[in-house]
């Protein structure tokens, strides 16, 4: 009933939807700006990826993920029981298409689009999942014995309508005896059989869907654990949404299938079997009709229903592609209406919802066209059976009970039927789908977060060597980013990198952090490797990393810096505030440290937020800082507050300044220029001045920039 109804609710979703659909724009313009906006989007003109934080990766990914959280919508089923034998004609039709209209319930639920790789497709695990199931044992048992119950009682049920009918028929043939005391000990039986079956029902659907939900909530923490272990390399390979999609939609659609499958396969198969019995006991030559006509019926069922899926999915894509559409101009509203692209931006919106419901009109006109023609097959079906089997009424070879029994019953049978087919279906993509979210949870990062030694603090001096160090990005193996780089920092000091865009200044930060090991060579703290430290204590505790956009999250500003120490006191948090020069902003706000800072930070000023992160990396006291161009995206003001929350931050500590403005790193111990990967110039600002080399040219170029 629970699957009836759910169908039901699908199917009222499209006919809805399509109503409130806007008017299908075709104009000639929208197709101009779909192409244009296409070959925007394609592969070729997107941006290529920065290294950047993993937990500001992560960040944006939980934030999608809750955004799209899904939401499905379920309408009570609207038709009304007439007689006995409409509302289940009308369910097997229902149930023909049910996974067609499941899909189309799925449209609401802005699946980002997955980009096909041409990767092999990823197996079901089972070991995997049976670690999941393993803590649902009890209640997953407790389920599947009370769905059996429910459709061993299910196969009664038939039985028990032909006695009832017999009672009624002998009445109107005979006129004798007392009508209502007859009925009442085959009507009360049937009552019980319903209450049962309708108690065992709620049974199960129950424990069902508390096993489903901790499944898959478990599958959602342990994904989710899974990703933020990973290296940055995954990151910069595999996309965001792509990522999102494995922890929501997959997650989701292995869960339905799972519950369907134990449920609905679990009726579907005992139904069948049970109700066949049944009516081959009631009538064989029935029966034999039956087994003739069911099984083309259904075929043909499961054929056109094939095809309407396709045509939902495609729809679905489509729906997706709006989304995204939508998704990218609400993301990036303030660059959209910098650059006054609203109307622009609607355009392209309404270009690919119009698209979406002209799809979603299509399908909407298959399943109306479907489900007219299965109403019709299914009720000849029944004429065909009252035919035959008033034929054999009156040859005696039948009571009317029997045949009301046969319809009843051969109605179940195919119910179930159905159910299997779209079962099927339904155990391919549940199948799939958790083998694409097993595949994540047992990737092994190269990099582990943990494990390797720790230096005690009183000998830690913070020395930095770099040794030789060639590298490559994972993603770009062809492009070597350092060649033979090596560089000393010494305890305490600070060394400034400059040089050209892209020369790899950044690229020498990464590897400090250890966002990526060195294609070779070693990176060393304090002689040690740092490929045999513990990485949660080097990044967490002895490097303090501040870049040019930092990230906040959307809570309060304690919070935010507090992420630098989950268990600083708010003293210690208004303490680094200070030292970041962040205090007396933070205290100008109305509701103070309890302010909350909006979706990335977004209500604060770029120096703000660029003090609230330097305030959250020296909270942890870091031994080792790096400034990667920290100063460089603010204006002369901000930079001035900002640098002199820099300088302060800096003193006693080793530094490592990645920088663009010259003017920030004149007072650096030593300032190394790169150019293609290693170092060509090193010195103090002075050195290398009357050097007259690649630094004083620099140094030029800027002068020259900044008087235009
Ligand atoms: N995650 C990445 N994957 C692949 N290549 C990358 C990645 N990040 C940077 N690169 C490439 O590595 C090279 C060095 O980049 P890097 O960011 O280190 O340069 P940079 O000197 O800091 O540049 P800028 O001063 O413009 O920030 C560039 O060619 C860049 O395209």
């Amino acid at each position: 009933m629970f699957q009836i109804l759910c169908c039901r609710a699908s199917i009222a979703a499209p006919v809805r939807s399509l109503s409130l659909h806007p008017r299908c724009n075709k104009g000639a313009d929208l197709w101009k700006i779909s192409r244009w906006y296409t070959s925007l989007r394609s592969p070729a003109c997107s941006s290529s990826q920065q290294p950047g934080n993993t937990v500001t990766r992560i960040w944006g990914l939980t934030q999608r993920a809750i955004r799209q959280s899904s939401t499905r919508t379920s309408k009570p089923p609207g038709v009304a029981l007439r007689f006995i034998l409409g509302p289940a004609v009308l369910t097997v039709s229902a149930r023909l298409f049910c996974h067609v209209a499941h899909c189309e319930a799925d449209v609401n639920n802005n699946t980002p689009l997955e980009v096909t790789t041409k990767t092999p497709a990823p197996e079901f695990k089972w070991h995997i999942f049976w670690e999941f199931v393993k803590p649902q044992l009890f209640p997953l048992m407790g389920a599947v014995v009370l769905a059996f119950a429910a459709a061993i009682l299910n196969i009664q049920i038939p039985l028990m309508l032909g006695n009832l009918v017999n009672v009624v028929a002998r009445y109107l043939r005979e006129q004798t005896g007392n009508y209502v005391q007859e009925m009442r000990g085959p009507a009360l039986k049937l009552l019980g059989l319903y209450g049962i079956q309708g108690l065992l029902t709620s049974g199960y659907i129950t424990l069902l869907s508390r096993v489903g939900e901790r499944v898959a909530a478990d599958m959602r923490k342990t994904l989710f654990a899974s990703l933020l272990r990973q290296d940055v390399a995954f990151f910069d390979a595999n996309k965001t949404g792509l990522l999102v999609n494995r922890l929501t939609s997959d997650i989701q659609e292995f869960k339905s299938s799972f519950k369907l499958v134990i449920s609905q396969g679990l009726r579907s198969i005992t139904q069948t079997v049970g109700c066949f019995v049944s009516l081959y006991i009631i009538s064989p030559k029935l029966t034999g009709l039956t087994v003739v006509v069911l099984p083309c019926l259904v075929g043909a069922g499961a054929i056109f229903g094939s095809f309407l899926r396709k045509l939902s999915r495609l729809a679905q894509e489509q729906v997706a592609k709006a989304t995204g559409v939508a998704d990218e101009a609400l993301g990036n509203v303030r660059t959209v209406k910098a650059f006054a692209m609203e109307e622009r931006e609607l355009q392209l919106y309404a270009y690919e919802v119009d698209k979406s419901c002209e799809m979603n009109e299509d399908l909407g006109s298959g399943i109306a066209v479907f489900q007219g023609i299965s109403n019709i097959a299914l009720n000849c079906i029944v004429l065909g059976t009252i035919f035959a089997g008033g034929t054999l009424i009156s040859s005696n070879e039948m009571s009317p009970g029997d045949l009301m029994s046969f319809l009843v019953a051969s109605q179940t049978v195919q119910r179930s039927l159905a159910g299997i087919s779209i079962l099927f279906g339904q155990m391919v993509r549940g199948l799939s789908s958790g083998a694409r979210v097993f595949e994540y949870l047992s990737l092994v990062p190269t990099i582990p977060l943990s494990g390797g030694g720790r230096i005690p603090y009183p000998s830690l001096t913070g020395r930095v060597d770099f040794i030789n160090i060639s590298f490559s990005y994972p993603t770009r193996p062809g492009q070597q980013v350092l060649s033979k780089f090596s560089l000393t920092l010494p305890p305490g000091k600070t060394v400034a990198i400059v040089g050209e865009s892209g020369g790899g200044k950044s690229t020498v930060a990464s590897l400090l952090e250890r966002f990526y090991d060195p294609t070779s060579g070693v990176v060393m703290v304090d002689g040690l490797d740092i490929r045999t430290l513990d990485l949660t204590w080097l990044r967490g505790q002895v490097i303090g990393f501040i870049n040019q956009e930092p990230v906040l999250f959307g809570s309060s500003i304690m919070d935010n810096i507090r992420f630098g120490k989950p268990e600083a006191t708010d003293a210690e948090v208004i303490n680094a505030a200070k030292q970041a020069n962040a205090h007396g902003f933070i205290t100008g706000f109305p509701d103070g440290y309890s302010t909350v800072v909006g979706e990335r930070g977004a209500t604060l000023s770029g120096g703000q937020k660029q003090r609230i992160a330097i305030a959250r990396a020296l909270i942890k006291n870091p031994c080792i800082l790096v400034l990667d161009e920290a100063t460089s995206a603010l204006d002369a003001e901000s930079e001035r507050v900002v640098q002199e929350a820099l300088d302060r931050a800096t003193t006693g500590r080793t530094v490592l300044i990645i920088a663009h403005r010259l003017s920030t790193i004149k007072g650096a111990d030593l300032i190394c220029v790169m150019s293609n990967g290693r170092i060509v110039e090193a010195g103090s600002h002075l050195e290398l001045l009357a050097k007259g080399g690649l630094y004083s040219d620099l140094i030029r170029r800027q002068r020259a920039e900044g008087k235009k």
